[in-house]
């Protein structure tokens, strides 16, 4: 710190100057006090001077001598302010007379103001003893020399003055300096060094020789208030922590949950945003007026009157919660999805002025809701409502029917054989086909008519406000139409028909859409029954069939689970002979209450099902282990047919499945062949011919059953690997009575032959029938004029003599 601005400079120079002025007013004064005595002083100084020569003077002037007069003079002369001194004897006469110029100096003018000039003193001499007056001793004062005196005294005067007032400031100074500015200096650098973050951390050091005094209390009161902003400050710091967390917390949850918050004042219509929702909705700060009717011109025009509704409703109190979801538009004209939650603030008359919440974005989640809710609603394959969502139309539909008194029909489509083709083409072919399938029938029907998918082939649609019921075979009329069409799936042209089953409601009765699915459904079995490709009107006799059928299913379920089937065996024989040369495996059902159900009745439904698989694979079994035991007994084996389903030969595993039941039971596949029917067959070729193929390279034999009623070529039998031929027996019922029929069975039984395939005539009742077999040379034949169906210990008594096969030996009766 410059010199000039310390404290202790300032004290002693101010010191100094009082001193100085002091000084200099007092040592004026002195000196005027003695200015103004000067002409006193010098006239008591000559009368000094006069009495001391006063008594040699008077001797002098007594005895006249001049001599001792002069020295006198002299001894007056000693004094410098005498410039003229005289002795007089009593006549008058001058004895002696002294005289000296008059002294010269600078003071004359103060000499000539104060003192009168050239005054002159005398006194009488007087000679004691006699007390006598005998002269007269006169001095003349020199006043420049009593001025000059005056002058040099004064001078000595004011400048140890002076001097001793320096001393006096360099005291003061240094006086000061270490007892005020050196500790101010040091308590300056502590403080200083204190740290403003932390004041309390370092307190301030009481100067030792301070700690009682001013110095002492001024510390002590700054360590007092450090501790107090300490303290203050860690408080603050604490709050600015905890405020700074929770408006962390807070942005991080606007943030995080793209929400914003608003306020309006509900009296001046003002309203105020955060700047979250207003880049939420792509403007820039300061850009949207904050006002409620900004607010009301960004809500999407359908949400709007509602939205106003329920704020209205809120600010009333006639609803509780305030928390819609609508619709607001972005700077970029699209929508965003706002979930709204507000409170209002009410006067005490219950008037709501204030009216403060969030806004959050979620337009995602909407996005995610409706993906979720179309997902939920819709098949994914063909994008059509799904079974739900065609439910809750129906329910819906059938509601305005009641209403308004109108007529709704619903048209329960089914694919015929998609299932063998989604089996044996693989799914994705299934797939492009459902595709292609619903488009046909979405293009079929009315622009208001509801088209869905139930899941598999079944598709429904929904035709409300039918003027007649016939409006709805129409549609289905257009539904066949459509869909018969072959289409082209993956390079391939696949044809399928569609079986319908229509249910009409007119808005009476109790129907319900359980019911009317049920009855829809049940047509359509009626359809299908009747040999697909088209529609069937449900009639109430349906529900019976479709209890039956329902029944038939669980039975069935039950019946593998529980081991109800048997097999049975059919002999083929030669036809000269009549000796068994093979045997047919048919199944037999016995259901405990039913009875016997025929195969034919429930093999469609255990293929409709999936369960053909296991009822064949035990079918085969038995029939191989039925091999094995008569082996085992000594008894000749012979080939047993099983049939198969093409179902069964779709299956990719089936080849591996027939291995491994020739090797479990330890087989020859020889003795097993395979039958299958044409018609089924034909339907199915390409897809089949190679699992046909693995199972003849198996060793097994394969027939074509119920030959005649699939129109499959002489061509293509050829390549087919194929080792017999079984009639159907539609041709030969009548072979001997219609000239048609037996040229078909000519035609087969020649066509057999030249082949080289085993010719096997089945449904052979008559004896007639058996002499035509004959004649034309087909090589066995099977029927109930041989043996009908039957156990194997049965067929074993009727056809086996000492272990082999032999025409049979007794009538037939079974
Ligand atoms: N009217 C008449 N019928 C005769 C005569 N001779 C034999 N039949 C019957 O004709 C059917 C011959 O079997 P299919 O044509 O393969 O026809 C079979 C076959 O397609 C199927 N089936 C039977 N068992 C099985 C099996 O284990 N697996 C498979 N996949 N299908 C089977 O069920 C169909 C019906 O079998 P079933 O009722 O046992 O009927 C048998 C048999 O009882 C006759 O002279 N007159």
């Amino acid at each position: 710190m410059p010199l000039r601005k310390r404290l202790s400079y300032k004290q002693a120079r101010n010191t100094v100057l009082l001193t100085l002025l002091l000084g200099l007013v007092l040592t004026t004064g002195q000196v005027f006090v003695g200015l103004f005595q000067l002409e006193q002083r010098s006239d008591e100084l000559v009368g000094q001077f006069l009495k001391t020569m006063q008594e040699p003077a008077a001797e002098a002037a007594y005895t006249f001598d001049r001599a001792l007069a002069s020295r006198v003079l002299n001894g007056l002369f000693e004094h410098r302010p005498i410039r003229r001194a005289e002795i007089r004897d009593d006549f008058g006469a001058t004895l002696a007379m002294q005289e000296r110029p008059p002294a010269v100096g600078r003071l004359g003018w103060l000499a000539d103001l104060l003192i009168q000039p050239d005054r002159s003193h005398s006194i009488p001499l007087v000679v004691a003893r006699r007390m006598q007056t005998v002269g007269e001793l006169r001095v003349t004062i020199d006043h420049t020399v009593i001025a000059e005196e005056f002058s040099s005294r004064a001078s000595v005067l004011i400048g140890a003055g002076a001097l001793w007032t320096a001393g006096l400031a360099v005291i003061l100074v240094v006086m000061f300096y270490l007892s005020v500015t050196q500790p101010f200096l040091r308590l300056s650098t502590a403080v200083a060094g204190v740290d403003p973050d932390r004041p309390a951390d370092q307190l301030l050091p009481i100067p030792r020789e301070h700690a009682e005094d001013e110095l002492g209390i001024l510390v002590r009161s700054i360590n007092r208030l450090l501790l107090r902003l300490g303290h203050t400050l860690e408080r603050h710091k604490e709050a600015e922590v905890a405020l700074r967390d929770s408006e962390g917390r807070l942005k991080l949850a606007v943030t995080a949950t793209r929400s914003g918050v608003w306020d309006a004042d509900l009296r001046t219509g003002a309203s105020w945003w955060s700047p979250e929702f207003i880049d939420m909705l792509g403007y820039d700060p300061g850009e949207l007026a904050g006002r409620i009717g900004t607010w009301e011109s960004l809500i999407h025009p359908d949400d709007l009157p509602w939205t106003m509704d329920l704020v209205d409703r809120y600010l009333r109190g006639e609803v509780s919660e305030y928390e819609p979801v609508y619709r607001m538009k972005r700077k970029d004209g699209s929508w965003m999805w706002i979930e709204a939650k507000g409170r209002c603030l009410r006067d005490s008359l219950g008037e709501a002025y204030r009216f403060t919440g969030t806004m959050a974005d979620v337009t995602e989640r909407k996005r995610f809701e409706e993906q979720l809710m179309y997902m939920a609603t819709h098949d994914p394959l063909t994008g059509l409502p799904n079974r739900t969502l065609v439910q809750d139309r129906l329910s819906h539909a059938m509601g305005l029917c009641r209403q308004k008194g109108t007529r709704l029909a619903i048209l329960f489509i089914d694919l015929d054989r998609f299932k063998l083709i989604n089996d044996s083409l693989g799914h994705n072919i299934g797939d492009g086909l459902l595709k292609v399938i619903a488009k046909a029938i979405v293009g079929a029907v009315r622009p208001t008519d509801t088209v869905g998918r139930l899941g598999g082939d079944e598709f429904l649609v929904i035709a409300e406000d039918l003027g007649d019921p016939q409006d709805a075979a129409r549609i289905a009329g257009a539904i066949t139409a459509a869909v018969s069409k072959p289409v082209m799936v993956q390079e391939r042209s696949l044809f399928v028909t569609p079986s319908i089953g229509i249910s009409v409601y007119d808005g009476s009765g109790s129907s319900d859409v359980p019911a009317m699915l049920r009855h829809a459904d049940s047509a359509m079995y009626r359809a299908k029954a009747g040999g697909g490709n088209g529609y069937r009107f449900f009639v109430p006799e349906m529900n019976a069939e479709a209890v039956a059928r329902l029944a038939l299913e669980n039975s069935l379920r039950e019946a593998v689970e529980t081991g109800q089937f048997l097999v049975y065996y059919q002999p083929k024989v030669d036809v000269a002979t009549l000796r068994p040369v093979g045997l047919e495996a048919l199944i037999r059902w016995k259901h405990p209450e039913r009875g016997w159900v025929s195969p034919a009745a429930f093999i469609p439904v255990a293929e409709e099902m999936g369960l053909i698989n296991v009822i064949g694979e035990w079918v085969m079994t038995q029939a191989l282990r039925q091999v094995a035991e008569w082996e085992g007994r000594g008894i000749e084996p012979l080939p047993i047919a099983v049939n198969i389903s093409v179902r069964q030969l779709i299956d990719r595993s089936v080849v591996e499945t027939v291995r491994g039941i020739l090797f479990a039971e330890g087989a020859n596949p020889r003795w097993l062949d395979l039958e299958i029917t044409e018609s089924i067959m034909m339907d199915n070729l390409e897809t089949i011919v190679d699992a046909l193929r693995a199972l003849r390279d198996l060793g097994l034999r394969i027939a074509v059953d119920d030959f005649g009623t699939g129109h499959s070529s002489l061509a293509l039998l050829r390549s087919l690997p194929i080792t017999s031929l079984k009639v159907d027996r539609s041709f030969l019922n009548d072979v001997t009575t219609k000239a048609d029929d037996a040229a078909i069975a000519a035609t087969i039984i020649a066509m057999g032959q030249k082949l080289g395939l085993t010719v096997v005539a089945e449904g052979i009742e008559r004896d007639d029938q058996l002499d035509f077999l004959r004649d034309h040379g087909c090589h066995q034949a099977q029927g109930f004029l041989i043996a009908r169906p039957m156990p194997a210990d049965a067929l074993e008594r009727r056809f086996v003599r000492n272990g082999r096969w032999v025409a049979e030996v007794e009538p037939a009766a079974v």
